[in-house]
């Protein structure tokens, strides 16, 4: 899969699209052929065109629109259901052999694992929470009490260091709110001097805060090394809520009407390249390989890209044209994360039953004096002098809770997430998890029970997934260059559409929900179509 991606980044478009003539139905196919003859066995979809382009965007009487939209995640196919319920024809290529894209629902007879999306996040403003009822999905608010843990075992009720990092949190967003000029820093930074300075916390929470705000990793999916403390998204009172029998019923209904013909969602088909123009004058092309390496053409009226941000950061697709500059730069000042997970299943379970989620905090380095930081009632040594999770914050989620199966998900961060998911051997994963477990367990003294199961992501493997899991700020990072790049081209035939493209609920199904309908609300007003009120999901 990447050798087929980095031969696809490589290649060269030279035959650049057409003008069409004033009878606008031969320019279709002629663009067609032209792309059609650039790739072997190329097959084109769609010489018929659905509708006449005209160039001025303005939609002609009887002839329906094409829309193509790349990418079967949560944004286009939100996309292409607004489109198809206002009378647009639309066509979903997809490099995957299934939908969803990060939302992966797998079904065990233990259970549902979300390999992807598994919580619907700030519950009072998430639209999509109004499905829960209305399909009867059963589920929990995993936001009761969570444990916390240092390598020496359970924190105690006056462990504030985690209050401390709350604290700096607060203060991180009214710094750079006052002070935007402010250059950018990284979070870990930013913190240490954040409690070199504060004279009124304890020498244990020194220490520790800056180990506390590391579960903020957890949530952005990378290093506070490497997270930009300008933007830095810090959740703490929004409500979470877990569906126990997976993501993927949204997956399905929101895929719902696009199903009922077979031919619309096209599982299978990788894009290598988009011919498009800004303003309809030429026809748009979205050219793709199938596994079998044979080539098909789509040409659309307009085209819809939803592939991931890390996808397109890494030019696994090509355009032709090149993309506008400023969407060009707002690419390069938006990074991309990597959450992973890791899902153990037990003979039983031996960890607290009345804990939603186990939070591990790593210690923290020995203070300048040499000084030992937090002395060890256990007395059993730094685990951190070898190589083990120890070394990294943590956030374990009881899955015994949410579903009664016998497992615990371990959450961890780039650039722990790539060194895991390229591990093969499941001995040795379970190996250097192992010390965690042994951390859980309610009677210590009691060897752990036997693994049965062990379940891992591989979305940095994965180029369909633009090697990480969602769009990070790092240092440096400017969101907003891309936000407003985009919304500079609402009218162009070439719409984005994910998650990297929202500030609000960015990063999130929610956000890409909702970016793809406004995607297809772009290309309605363009085409000079009326829209519908939207439905009780619409974010307008
Ligand atoms: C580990 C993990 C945990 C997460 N946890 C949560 C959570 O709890 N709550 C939450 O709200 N969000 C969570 N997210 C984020 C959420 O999953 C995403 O924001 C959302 O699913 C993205 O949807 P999308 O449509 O933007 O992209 P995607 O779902 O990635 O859809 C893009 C589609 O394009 C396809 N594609 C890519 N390249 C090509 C190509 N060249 N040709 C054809 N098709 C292509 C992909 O296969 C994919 O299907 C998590 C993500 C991960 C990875």
């Amino acid at each position: 899969m990447a050798q087929l991606y980095s031969l696809t980044s490589q290649r060269d478009i030279s035959s650049p699209p057409k003008k069409p003539s004033s009878s606008l139905f031969p320019s279709v196919v002629e663009a067609s052929k032209d792309l059609s003859t650039s790739l072997t066995n190329a097959a084109t979809v769609g010489e018929l065109p659905t509708s006449t382009v005209n160039g001025q965007g303005e939609a002609t009487l009887g002839v329906k629109k094409r829309v193509v939209i790349v990418g079967a995640g949560i944004s286009g196919l939100r996309a292409a259901s607004v489109l198809q319920r206002n009378g647009v024809e639309v066509i979903v290529i997809e490099g995957r052999g299934r939908i969803g894209g990060r939302i992966h629902t797998t079904h065990t007879d233990q259970g549902a694992r979300d390999m992807g999306a598994a919580w619907m996040h700030e519950t009072s403003q998430n639209n999509l929470v109004k499905l829960i009822p209305r399909l009867g999905i059963e589920y929990y608010y995993d936001d009761g009490m969570a444990i916390y843990y240092t390598e020496h075992g359970r924190a105690g009720a006056q462990f504030k260091a985690k209050k401390v990092a709350d604290e700096f949190a607060d203060y991180c967003e009214w710094f750079y709110d006052t002070h935007p000029d402010e250059p950018d820093r990284d979070v870990a930074g930013f913190v240490d001097e954040f409690v070199r300075k504060h004279q009124l916390i304890t020498k244990d929470e020194r220490a520790w805060a800056p180990q506390a705000v590391k579960e903020v990793e957890l949530w952005i999916g990378t290093s506070v090394e490497q997270a930009s403390a300008k933007h830095l998204s810090y959740f703490i009172t929004e409500r979470n809520l877990y569906m126990k029998g997976g993501y993927d019923s949204i997956v399905d209904w929101t895929a719902k009407s696009l199903q009922s013909n077979p031919d619309t969602i096209r599982l299978g088909h990788t894009v290598e390249n988009i011919v498009w123009s800004e303003d309809g004058s030429m026809t748009n092309v979205v050219e793709c390989r199938l596994k079998d390496c044979t080539a098909a053409n789509f040409t659309a009226d307009a085209v819809i890209c939803t592939i991931p941000l890390g996808a397109l950061r890494h030019e696994l697709v090509s355009f032709n044209p090149p993309l506008p500059n400023d969407i060009q730069t707002g690419l390069t000042r938006f990074s991309y994360g990597a959450l992973g997970k890791i899902f153990f299943e037990f003979t039983d379970v031996f960890w607290s039953k009345d804990n939603d989620q186990f939070i591990y905090y790593p210690s923290p380095p020995e203070l300048e004096d040499g000084e030992e930081v937090y002395s060890s009632s256990a007395g059993s040594g730094s685990s951190t002098t070898h190589d083990n999770i120890l070394n990294y914050a943590t956030v374990t989620i009881n899955l015994w809770i949410m579903t009664g199966s016998k497992e615990l998900c371990v959450q961890i961060a780039e650039p722990l997430t790539q060194r895991i998911e390229a591990m093969t051997n499941k001995k040795d994963l379970y190996k250097f998890f192992e010390p965690l477990f042994k951390l859980y367990r309610t009677e210590p003294y009691k060897a752990l029970p036997s693994l049965v199961n062990i379940e891992k992501t591989n979305w940095t493997q994965d180029p369909l997934a633009g090697f990480g899991s969602y769009s990070a700020d790092k240092v440096g990072d400017e969101p907003s260059l891309l936000l407003e790049a985009l919304d500079a081209h609402r009218d162009s035939r070439l719409q984005f559409a994910g998650e990297h493209c929202t500030e609000v609920a960015n990063g999130c199904v929610h956000g890409a929900f909702a970016t793809g309908e406004k995607a297809a609300r772009n290309l309605l007003r363009a085409f000079g179509m009326e829209m519908d009120g939207g439905d009780e999901v619409s974010l307008f």
